[in-house]
């Protein structure tokens, strides 16, 4: 569904996996992105990975917590730029098609990272530039460390700046003047800037990033799961509704749900106890 045809991207090193899973604390699931020599460019071996583990994670009812980041000193730095074909002397260019596939294979990343049920923390632990950044503007929290930077790249290459979901993601975060002056530019904005921006919630020493995305994921572990999926679902539906009334109904209704669950119930009676709760997730 996701990966609907062959990517033009050629798979020119004979790389190990290229993204790595791991379970650093009980439903918490890290996806990193493993091919530091190229700051984690997106090969199209990395896109394949990226969506298998995806598929991975949605299916893995034990997974609470998905933190994506990035092996080495970077998080991501876009599509490949030496994998392309077409631009040495001789070459053929890749078919409109593959484009085509290739392009929609990168993009569904993104409403991928944002419809899984878990939350998504991005820990950028060095440069997300183009469809890096991208997948970090997917993610539900962004953390930072010192030395990464940001920048909507596609721009700075002959491309559109608007592309993956970027154009529509950044105005809803930082708003539509600041986000209009990145997407024309494509230039970097260090980590204290997108603090002061809004880009990313903290921003931490580097080789800390994954400690406090860590840090975030065990407080939202603490919280029962059912009450987490629905906080992600309406929190991201309210960026499409279009009026205040139509949020509040939104909110009742999945506000009901919970209130019928068993694990709402074993909070309220965890709180009165003075105990910590055993959630059940009904
Ligand atoms: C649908 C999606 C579309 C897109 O994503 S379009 C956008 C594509 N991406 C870009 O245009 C970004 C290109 N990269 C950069 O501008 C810079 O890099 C950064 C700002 C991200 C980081 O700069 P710095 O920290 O100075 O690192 P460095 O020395 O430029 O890169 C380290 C090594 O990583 C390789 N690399 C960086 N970006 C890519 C890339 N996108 N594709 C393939 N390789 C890349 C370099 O070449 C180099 O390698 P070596 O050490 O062998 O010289």
């Amino acid at each position: 569904m996701y990966l609907n045809g062959d990517l033009y991207l050629r798979d020119t090193e004979a790389e190990g996996r290229t993204v790595l899973v791991t379970e650093p604390a009980p439903g918490v699931r890290v996806l990193t992105m493993n091919r530091p020599q190229r700051l984690n460019a997106l090969s199209g071996e990395l896109i394949r990975d990226l969506h298998h583990a995806l598929d991975d994670v949605a299916a893995d009812e034990d997974c609470r917590v998905v933190v994506l980041t990035g092996a080495g000193r970077g998080f991501c730095a876009g599509l490949d730029l030496f994998s392309m074909p077409g631009r040495r002397a001789g070459e053929a260019d890749a078919s409109p098609q593959a484009r085509l596939h290739t392009q929609q294979a990168i993009a569904a990343l993104v409403p991928r990272l944002r419809n899984l049920a878990q939350p998504v923390i991005a820990a950028v632990n060095g440069p997300a530039a183009g469809g890096g950044f991208g997948l970090a503007l997917a993610a539900d929290i962004r953390v930072a460390a010192t030395s990464a930077r940001f920048n909507a790249a596609f721009v700075r290459i002959g491309l559109s700046g608007c592309d993956i979901g970027v154009s529509w993601l950044l105005p809803r975060l930082i708003g539509a003047g600041r986000s209009h002056e990145l997407l024309l530019t494509g230039r970097l904005v260090d980590a204290a800037e997108a603090e002061r921006l809004g880009l990313v919630s903290r921003v931490v020493p580097d080789g800390e990033t994954l400690d406090a995305a860590l840090e975030i994921a065990a407080q939202i572990t603490a919280n029962s799961p059912m009450g987490v999926w629905m906080t992600k679902e309406v929190a991201w539906s309210q960026l499409e509704v279009g009026s205040l009334q139509a949020g509040i109904d939104l909110e009742n209704r999945t506000q009901v749900m919970t209130a019928f669950t068993r694990d709402h119930t074993e909070q309220i009676s965890a709180f009165r106890e003075k105990r910590p709760p055993t959630y059940t997730n009904g």
